[in-house]
């Protein structure tokens, strides 16, 4: 099919490479200063071979130190970085001299010899017609483009080195109303574009009114204390790592500077690029309570509060964290900051428990939000538990015959269930890795890279990989194990039909799901998607939540796309609603993740 060169995905893909990101355009706008900037990986480099060079070089790192460094950023600033925080803004571009390319890493993974099947050629104006929901004072009208908005030379140069032509739906509507100022509570579907979302409207308003401030000593023993003017806060390292990396890509040669911060890698490392200066921390929750506790960063100048995944940040295993850093902390207040949430999914008890946060804000819904995306083929197959590995390895050889390089990402109950399933897997001639809370970090991410790279096309997972994680090829998702929770669900399904591309999701259901029938044949049949009789037959039965009351509700209420503002649904939530009532914690110990192998205090290293 010939690309369309109107979908907001296949322009990316299709557009033609642009020059070097170097090259003329950063010459053209910013002076002599910037004329004569090569990033590194360019340099000594002919023009024409340049793009393309590092990237063919050498398959994926094995060693698992090389694999930090890159993912962790850690060396970036490395050698020859000392005095970096000293000398003032290094707006003045000696700063970029130093900048390493990010946009360096995408070339090299442009070379992965993936197939593109998943490419399916969607129209972008098929977007305008996607449902969208807003409620708030003195909303800020959509733009249709990037142009029609503000973003600032320097940013608008690296959206077009991401090669985003166009805003997608959430883009067009979130922007305008952070540019605005305004406090913002936005859902959309998994895989379209909230983390630029966010993102831009940060780095642009820090490029519009730098702030002043440096790190300063006044922690304990001399110790310098950083003050980021935003933060952006997730729930697993590895999100954190990905967000990381994509700020650095929109804000690089802007001046603003990102750094992240997670558990499970050496702080030492992570202090010094605090200590180079920060203006956008990312951070997971458990690693900058620890740095807030050693005075080594401060969040009184914080003018910009992003929460991803912001319903997972306020469920019941990180609430207090959060609410800790948010609230107990010496954040400026709601109406002091800007407060952005941002989920796929948005329970309204959580709603209201985020609303503590924002200040006069606007709830933004972008599609059937709580739903999955069409772009999504979703199956339901009647599996035993004995059966599911067979069953499995059917999936699996089907794949391979069609001779197609594509990724499976199989998600599981259990850390154990995971590793026994690789292992499995690994001695039937199936290459497989696992990602769950007991493997170390440095075990994670180089599974992750092992995985992304194609060495190892099937990942095992907990639900530590079942939000926001964006590996391109994810062809097809495995409900080996279904989860608890519709959501949960929603978020690991999502892992495919990204950006415009299709993708495929089967789960194995079985008696023990059957808590799970009413809520995954409405979210089928809200996608669009063929139910099958049994599954109907199943949900129908009140004791499996067909009486329509149930934890497993679907999230959004009934709304016609399911995300309502639970603000003009009074019947829910009258004054003093308590928190025991909702679709989501009446269910005593059985919460959404508090059972299994993930998430809940068993398990509290995989989060944090
Ligand atoms: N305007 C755009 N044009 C083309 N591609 C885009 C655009 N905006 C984002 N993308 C790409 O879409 C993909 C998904 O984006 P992102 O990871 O932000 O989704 P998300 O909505 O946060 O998903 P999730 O709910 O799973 O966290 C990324 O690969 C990103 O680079």
């Amino acid at each position: 099919m010939a690309s369309s060169r109107t979908s907001w995905a296949d322009v990316a893909d299709a557009e033609p490479a642009p020059p070097p990101p170097v090259a003329a355009p950063a010459a053209a706008s910013n002076g002599p200063a910037r004329s004569s900037y090569v990033p590194p990986h360019l340099r000594n480099r002919p023009p024409a071979a340049a793009a393309a060079a590092p990237a063919s070089a050498a398959p994926p790192p094995r060693s698992t130190a090389g694999l930090l460094t890159r993912t962790g950023g850690g060396s970036s600033f490395g050698a020859g970085g000392g005095g970096g925080f000293g000398g003032g803004r290094a707006r003045g571009g000696a700063r970029w001299d130093r900048e390493p390319d990010p946009f360096a890493d995408s070339a090299a993974d442009a070379e992965v010899p993936f197939d593109e099947h998943q490419n399916t050629g969607i129209n972008f104006d098929a977007y305008e017609d996607i449902p969208v929901e807003m409620s708030g004072r003195d909303i800020p009208p959509p733009v249709s483009t990037f142009a029609d908005i503000d973003l600032g030379d320097a940013l608008n140069e690296n959206i077009r080195r991401c090669k985003y032509v166009r805003p997608t739906p959430v883009q067009r509507h979130a922007i305008p109303i952070s540019l605005a100022g305004r406090d913002l509570m936005a859902c959309a579907q998994t895989g379209s574009g909230k983390t630029a979302a966010f993102c831009f409207p940060i780095i642009s308003g820090i490029m519009k009114a730098p702030s002043a401030g440096r790190p300063q000593r006044g922690g304990g023993m001399g110790m310098r204390t950083a003050y980021p003017s935003a933060l952006i806060l997730s729930p697993t390292r590895e999100l954190s790592m990905q967000i990381h990396e994509e700020a650095r890509k929109f804000s690089y040669q802007t001046g603003v500077r990102v750094v992240v911060a997670y558990g499970g890698a050496p702080i030492t490392q992570q202090l010094r690029e605090l200590e180079r200066g920060v203006d956008i921390l990312v951070a997971t929750p458990g690693r900058l309570v620890d740095l807030l506790e050693r005075a080594r960063v401060s969040l009184q100048s914080i003018r910009y509060l992003a929460l991803d995944e912001a319903d997972r940040m306020l469920d019941m295993g990180f609430e207090p964290q959060v609410r800790r850093i948010v609230e107990q902390m010496d954040m400026p207040l709601p109406g002091a900051r800007q407060t952005m949430l941002f989920s796929a999914t948005f329970p309204k008890e959580i709603q209201k428990m985020a609303s503590d946060f924002l200040d006069n804000y606007i709830f933004l819904a972008v599609g059937r939000v709580g739903s999955s995306t069409d772009l999504i083929a979703q199956r339901v197959e009647f599996v035993q538990e004995a059966d599911k590995r067979s069953h499995l390895m059917d999936l699996l050889h089907a794949q391979r015959d069609t001779g197609k390089q594509t990724l499976t990402l199989v998600f599981v109950e259990t850390k154990r269930g995971a590793d026994s399933l690789e292992s499995w897997l690994c001695m039937n001639g199936f290459p497989a890795t696992s990602i769950h809370g007991d493997r170390n970090q440095q075990e994670r991410e180089y599974a992750l890279r092992s995985f992304k790279s194609g060495q190892t096309p099937i990942l095992v997972a907990t639900d530590v990989a079942a939000r926001g994680l964006d590996i391109p090829h994810v062809a097809h998702v495995v409900n080996f194990d279904l989860p608890n929770d519709i959501d949960d669900y929603v978020h690991r399904i999502g892992r495919t039909g990204r950006a415009g591309k299709s993708g495929l999701a089967t789960a194995f259901f079985n008696d023990n799901n059957s808590s799970l029938a009413r809520s995954l044949a409405d979210l089928m049949q809200e996608s669009n998607q063929e139910v099958p009789a049994w599954l109907l037959r199943y949900a129908a039965r009140p004791s499996y939540g067909g009486g329509g009351g149930g934890r497993n509700r679907r999230s959004g209420g009934g709304s016609r796309f399911g995300g309502r503002d639970f603000r003009n649904d009074s019947s829910s939530f009258g004054k003093g609603g308590s928190r025991g009532g909702g679709d989501y914690y009446g269910g005593g110990s059985s919460g959404g993740y508090g059972g299994g192998g993930h998430g809940g205090a068993g398990a509290p290293s995989a989060w944090d």
